[in-house]
């Protein structure tokens, strides 16, 4: 079979141009920035210590031309009388700076990981609160994903170029305290060391330049990566895994993936093993002519033998100096870079205007909710989830909503309680635009409960504060609350009661059935005073006495409040006072259950098809 000639990922992503390099150069000031914030001090050392490391070498290598001359004028002199002490004095002074260099290196190397880690954390905790203040739908967007994605993956790379950075700057110091001494003896050696630099530089460059843009390149398919390896074994995903037996189909998925990875990264890793092997040639041909030079000049005698040293020596580390600047120049350049896939995550800002001089929100409403031809679209999508809806949800009213899957109803709550903002109309609260009310308090009036609610891997405890988290060490409140969506006799039976940790994913948790999830769920809209509670197919899983008992305690609970229900559920539906029914995002009938059915229009006859249900 012949094999299908597969692109590799990187060739679908530009790849970065010397002058953009340079221009992402900029991004370092912003990044060192953060490095300060992270920790003052420790970068106050780390800049000390390796500024007195840099030093370092020219030093020992002319102490060691010291001491080679001078060895060489004693065997001249053989004489049992000479004075040897200054020689020794130059062997201690050698030995010194050999442990204050190595003592150096560990400060330096210690200073780096202790600010990396500390850099690390900073900037995670940093990405969790910007993402914090983002919009729903951004976090539906798969771009804002890899974003997201990219700036993560930098919280840990980061820390990598801020040693590189800093090893950069030591390292230029450094080659000019060697470069000194040798252009003094002669500068066309410093020619023929860039000569023997620049083609295994621009090897490099290159090849940095093909390693991010096939990193950046493959973003989407790591985080599919990620997510097989997640489907593939976690206790949310290994029941239906099991049952369904996919985990054939997902090794398959995943096999396939990395495999394509390997490919992509072996070509570019052979490659560049190849022709960093031919630079590498080049540079010891460039270093041996120079080698060559210097030992000419010595047999001649316009040089000593610790000239000969000290030039070889300094010629050496220049090169490897020079080289490892010169190739760090391409990752810390493509590290600047990425720092801006970092910083342009920090860009992103809500969608969701706040407004400058935000209204309190009324307490207690005075007239309600009023929708004004009311229009939504998802961001990826061309299809309205909602439009032309205008009604009023009165204060103190219970409003239910019903309509087929897809219809709309989730698209209305998550305005109500601003996820969204209307793209069409507008939405009134008290005769004043929603966009005016102070969001947070919004959100902290609006109680929702939505059907997709999350299941803590936390104590039962937690679960409900999770409602209202500034009270979550507000025992007599959370019980109250579980005792409102009848939770309490729950928490009742397990062993740990209260502090029982749910869920299996850590030690001691307890999974719980669907229906007393929902239970738990249920109990976080009762745990602040909100003024409008919204319960989206609250009730699904619960046994119809649960449910029942669930309605009575809720119809009493939210007496004087305004509510909106959604469920699938006629009898439930039924005591709301009055029924909204949606169709493709429309609202088609409004009125009460008796009402609706008097209608015998698409209410009444979606009640009489649940009833025959029934019968
Ligand atoms: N995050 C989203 N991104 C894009 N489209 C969405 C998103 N959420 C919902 N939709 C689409 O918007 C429409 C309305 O969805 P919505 O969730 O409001 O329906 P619903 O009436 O609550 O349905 P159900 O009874 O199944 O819960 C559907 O066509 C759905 O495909």
């Amino acid at each position: 079979m012949a094999r299908e000639k597969r692109p590799l990922l990187y060739n679908r992503v530009p790849q970065p141009t010397l002058k953009e390099k340079f221009a992402a150069l900029r991004n370092l000031p912003r990044f060192f920035a953060l490095v300060w914030q992270t920790n003052c001090w420790y970068t106050i050392i780390n800049a000390v210590l390796r500024i007195a490391k840099s030093a370092v070498p020219v030093a020992i290598l002319y102490i060691g031309k010291l001491i080679i001359d001078q060895v060489v004028l004693l065997a001249k002199t053989p004489d049992s009388n000479t004075d040897h002490t200054y020689l020794w004095q130059l062997v201690a002074a050698e030995f010194v700076l050999a442990i204050v260099s190595d003592a150096l290196s560990r400060a330096i190397s210690l200073v780096d990981g202790l600010l990396g880690d500390l850099f690390s954390n900073h900037t995670s905790v940093k990405i969790m609160e910007h993402a914090a203040t983002l919009d729903l739908d951004q976090f539906e967007d798969s771009a804002f994903y890899d974003k997201l994605e990219r700036a993560r993956q930098q919280t840990v790379g980061r820390t990598v170029l801020l040693s590189q950075v800093l090893t950069q700057v030591q390292d230029l110091i450094t080659m000019l305290f060697l470069a000194v001494g040798l252009m003094a003896f002669n500068p066309w050696l410093i020619l023929l060391l860039l000569i023997a630099i620049v083609p295994a530089f621009l090897g490099e460059s290159y090849f940095n330049d093909q390693s991010y843009a096939l990193t950046r390149g493959q973003t989407p398919q790591r985080r599919e990566l990620d997510y097989m390896r997640y489907l593939g074994a976690s206790d949310e995903t290994a029941k239906e895994v099991k049952l369904f037996d996919l985990s054939g189909f997902l090794i398959k998925r995943f096999k396939a993936l990395s495999q394509q990875f390997y490919a992509d990264n072996k070509s570019l890793s052979t490659r560049r093993a190849a022709w960093g092997s031919l630079f590498a040639i080049l540079g010891s041909m460039g270093y041996y002519a120079a080698y060559i030079i210097m030992i000419l000049k010595t047999v001649e005698g316009s040089l000593s033998i610790g000239d000969l040293t000290f030039l070889a020596g300094s010629f050496r580390q220049l090169r490897s100096l020079l080289e490892g600047i010169l190739s760090r120049f391409s990752t810390v350049s493509q590290g600047a870079i990425y720092l801006r896939d970092f910083f342009d995550f920090f860009e992103i800002k809500p969608k969701i205007k706040v407004s400058k001089t935000p209204l309190p929100f009324p307490n207690p409403i005075q007239k309600g909710f009023v929708f004004e031809n009311v229009g939504f679209r998802y961001a990826n999508s061309e299809q309205w989830a909602n439009r032309y809806l205008s009604f009023t949800l009165h204060a103190g009213e219970k409003l239910a909503l019903v309509g087929e899957n897809g219809a709309g109803k989730t698209t209305l709550v998550k305005l109500l309680a601003r996820l969204y903002d209307p793209e069409e109309g507008r939405i009134l609260l008290d005769d004043i635009d929603l966009k005016e009310y102070d969001i947070l308090q919004l959100r902290k009036h609006i109680g929702v409960i939505f059907q997709d609610y999350l299941r803590y891997q936390m104590s039962f405890a937690q679960n409900i504060a999770v409602g209202n988290i500034d009270e979550q060490n507000n025992r007599p409140l959370i019980i109250k609350a579980a005792e409102k969506s009848l939770a309490n006799l729950l928490a009742m039976k397990l062993p740990n009661q209260y502090d029982q940790a749910l869920g299996r994913r850590f030690n001691d948790g307890i999974e719980l059935s669907g229906g007393e999830w929902q239970k738990v769920a249920l109990a976080r809209a009762y745990m602040k005073e909100a003024e409008v509670l919204i319960l989206d197919e609250p009730t699904s899983a619960l046994d119809a006495r649960a449910e029942y008992e669930v309605f009575q305690r809720f119809a009493e609970l939210t007496k004087g409040k305004s509510a909106v229900l959604i469920s699938h559920r006629f009898s439930t539906v039924r005591m709301a006072d009055r029924i909204l029914v949606l169709e493709k995002g429309q609202l088609i009938e409004l009125g009460s259950h008796e009402q609706l059915l008097q209608q015998n229009g698409r209410y009444a006859e979606l009640f009489q098809l649940q009833a025959k249900g029934y019968r």
